[in-house]
Order: structure tokens, then sequence, then C-alpha cells
């Protein structure tokens, strides 16, 4: 965002200016118009907050600002300048219906003086309606973490581009709804939210092996690998084929059970193992002598031992944090750092999974999922998308893509399942 405002066509004073005039007409048409409070910090995030004061004033909205300091930039300066109303100190203000958070955003260095974060939380507390400018305050925005206590807010009004924090957990619980107001510029690089993906289509000359085989290698726990399967067979692949030393219940009579076969075989669009696996590491060896597309899930990501393992092998893996842990111990940074270094690291497209999951590429490409419902954290869920992806890449999607397909359409599955879900009615939403 930094090096997008840098080379901007047009003045800061006047991103500014749009910042402040969006966030006003986002917090007005949220809230309606009711008495407002902008407690606005000494930085550009303060000066926007100055701007969507007057913009409220001029709409004829009841507005009372409350300064934390001096402005501190030349923009922060203008637009406190331009207001032109009374201000007063942020100690002595009383709550409002509405309050609207300017007072950090992007410049936000340590954590807020603890009276400073206790004035906000009391504030955003006993509002009715509580809106945060890019971020709330005590929002950490490269790495979603809190520097301070971060009271919950109703709105988000982001500017320019999402940062990080809007996506990563803890801070992304504290933002209610988030909005991306477009200020005229635009922060293009390989880091993006996952979007709606595109599917390929079935050709007209199909047939069940082109549309393609997913081959899965049973363990010890089968009632993961059905879920698995089943999810497979339910995202458009062609064969799904089971690996298993006993008959596996549960599953749609057209996934197909087999004892041992050829891991070779080139009709294999992707292998999957790990759901359901046990402590059973001869197994993910076995898929490693495959050159074959695979997804790796579950327990198997414990059985790699050493990342480099998965160097060459065209692999996505699909850790939760603990299994994330077991295989590339304690990275530093955030999440999203350390999803990157696990992608260099295996040369394999992580999906890092979690309430805020991650797509890393070892390219450097990283999709953040958008929110999907926290009701997804039940047994088998995982499951289901390790098999979704591995009929998405058995249908030629590319592994990046195909990962970060599977997250989309998860998440989409759940929201229509409802918060009573398991994971077996996720099938149907498929
Ligand atoms: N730069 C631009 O072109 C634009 C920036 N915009 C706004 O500007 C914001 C970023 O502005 P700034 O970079 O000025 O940063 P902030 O306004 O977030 O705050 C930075 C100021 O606060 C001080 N500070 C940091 N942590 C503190 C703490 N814990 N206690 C007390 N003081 C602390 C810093 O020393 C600095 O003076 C964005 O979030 C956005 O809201 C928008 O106006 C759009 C355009
Ligand atoms: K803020």
């Amino acid at each position: 965002m930094r090096s997008a405002e840098a080379a901007a066509p047009v003045a800061l004073s006047e991103l500014m200016e749009r910042a402040g005039q969006s966030l006003a007409e986002a917090a007005l048409r949220f809230a309606g118009p009711v008495p407002a409070l902008l407690l606005c910090g000494p930085g550009n995030n303060g000066g926007d907050g100055f701007v969507a004061a007057r913009y409220l004033h001029q709409r004829e909205v009841e507005v009372r600002v409350a300064a934390l300091g001096e402005a501190q930039t030349d923009l922060a300066r203008a637009a406190r300048a331009a207001w032109g109303g009374a201000i007063e100190p942020i100690e002595d203000a009383a709550p409002a219906p509405l309050v609207i958070d300017c007072l950090f955003g992007t410049g936000l260095k340590r954590g807020l003086e603890d009276a400073v974060s206790e004035r906000l939380s009391g504030l955003v507390k006993s509002a009715q309606w509580a809106v945060a400018a890019d971020l709330p305050s005590g929002v950490e925005a490269d790495s979603g973490g809190l520097l301070s206590q971060v009271p919950a807010f109703d709105l988000t009004v982001s500017f320019g581009a999402l940062k990080p924090a809007h996506r990563l957990m803890p801070a992304m619980a504290r933002m209610g709804r988030v909005v991306l107001a477009d200020i005229g510029i635009t922060a293009d690089g390989p880091w993006f939210e996952i979007g709606e993906p595109a599917l390929p289509p079935v050709a007209p000359d199909a047939h069940k092996y082109s549309r393609g085989l997913v081959h899965c290698l049973t363990g010890e726990m089968p009632g993961a690998m059905a879920l698995a399967a089943s999810a497979a067979a339910r995202s458009g692949a062609g064969y799904v084929r089971v690996s298993t030393s006993a008959p596996i219940a549960g599953l749609p009579r057209s996934v197909v059970q087999v004892g041992d076969a050829p891991l070779a075989d080139p009709r294999i669009g992707c292998l999957l193992v790990g759901p359901g696996l046990g402590k059973l590491p001869q197994l993910l060896t076995l898929a490693l002598t495959s050159h074959r597309p695979k997804v790796i899930d579950a327990e198997a990501i414990g059985h790699v031992g050493d990342p480099a393992r998965l160097k060459g092998q065209d692999a996505v893996i699909t850790p939760h944090s603990g299994e994330f842990a077991t295989l590339f111990g304690e990275l530093p940074g955030s999440k999203a750092e350390q999803a990157l270094a696990a992608a260099a690291a295996s040369g394999a497209v992580v999906v890092y999974k979690g309430a805020d999951t991650l797509v890393a590429a070892p390219d450097g490409r990283l999709g953040f999922a958008p929110p999907a419902p926290a009701w997804l954290a039940t047994a088998g869920t995982g499951d289901v998308l390790a098999g979704m992806i591995a009929a998405l890449r058995a249908r030629g999607m590319p592994a990046f893509e195909a990962a970060c397909a599977g997250v989309w359409l998860h998440g989409r599955a759940a929201e229509r399942a409802g918060p009573y879900m398991i994971a077996d009615d996720l099938l149907e939403w498929l």
C-alpha cells in the first residue's frame, strides 16, 4: 500500500479526502444519521477521521470529534484545520451511538497506552455501532496480531486494498463486516484474497480418466478416507479409486475399492494420502515413490519428517497449526510469512488451515481465504477439503489454483450447510 500510495497519480491529500469521504459514507449507510463521535489519532488515520467528520457534518449528522494529541503529519494537520469545528480531548469524550475509531491505522508501531485502549474499548462497547477506519486501533496491519486490547467492531472500512490483518486471526475476528473503499489506487502484488474459482469445463469428449482419476491410499481409520473419497467424487473427479486392505463402509458405490494398484499408473491425476492414515508412515513413503501429483493431508504430514523430502513431488499439503509445527518447527514471522517460508522449504503448495486459511506457493504467491463459517471447526471437514483439492488437481488445475479453489468452495459449502452441519453434510453442498 505504501508504494502504491507513493506512486499514486493524485496528491496524497486527495487520497485522504477520498478515504475520509468513503468512511463517512459507509458509516452513514451502515448506522444511519445518528449522532457520531470520531476519535482522531495523531497520524493520517486521524486525518481520515477529520475529513470524515467534515463530510458527516455536511450531511447534517450530529458530529463530535475527540483527538488524541496534536496532528503530527502535514496531511493530518490540514485535515484537522479544514474540519474547523470543536475538538475535545479523548479523555473527556462522552459516548455516542456511532463511534468511529480513527486513532491508528497502518502506522501503529506499538500497543496503545493502557488509558487510551481502555477509553477506546469503553466508548466502543457503549456505542450502538462501532466503525474502524482502515483497521481497529491496536491491530498490527501486517501480522493480524493485537498490540493492545482491541474491542469488537461492527464495521471496518479499509482503504485501497485489504491488509493482511483483515484476513488473519486474531485481528479479523474484531473487525465485524469488512468493506473496501476504492480511493483510486491499486496495490497489485502476489498476495490476494481468494475469489470464486473458474473450474475446468468437462470436455465434450471426456471419459472418466480424462476427467481425472483420484487414487486414495487408506490407512488405519477408513472413515476419514470415506469422507475424503466421497468429497473427491462430488468435486468432479471422473473416477475415484480407494486402495484399502479391508472393505470400507459408507462409500458411494461409484467409488471403486481395490487392494493394491500401481502408483506409477500415468492415468492417476492425483494421489491422496493422509486422511485416517494413523501410524503407517510406510504409506507416505509409498506415495512419494510415485511421480504423480499428490495431496498430503493429516497424519501423513507428520510422517514427512524433513520438508525437503517433498521437493519435486508436485504436492499440495494441508496442515492445521499442529501439523504445520510438526513438519516445519517454529518459524519466525506472521502466519503469512510462515506459510510462504514453508512453501519455499518444501517446494509444495501449502494450505495452512485454520480460521484464517492461507494458500502459499513456492514462487511467493499467497492466497488469503475469505472468511468462512466458524462451524467448519468440526471433525472431518479437513478430510473433505483434502478430497476436494485432490479432485480439482486431477481435473487438471495446477496445484496452487486447485488448492485455492478447494478452500473457496469448502467455505461456501459450509455457509450453505448451516451451523449444525457435520462434515458428512458438506458433501451434499459441494
Ligand atoms: N498514506 C496515504 O496516502 C494514505 C493513508 N491513509 C490513512 O493513513 C493511515 C496511515 O497513516 P500513518 O502512516 O500516519 O499512521 P497512523 O495514522 O496509523 O499512526 C501513525 C502515528 O502514530 C504514532 N504512533 C504509532 N503507534 C503509536 C502508539 N502506540 N501510541 C502513540 N502513537 C503511536 C506514530 O509515531 C505516527 O505519528 C492509514 O491507515 C490510512 O487510514 C488514507 O488517508 C489514505 C491515503
Ligand atoms: K483505526
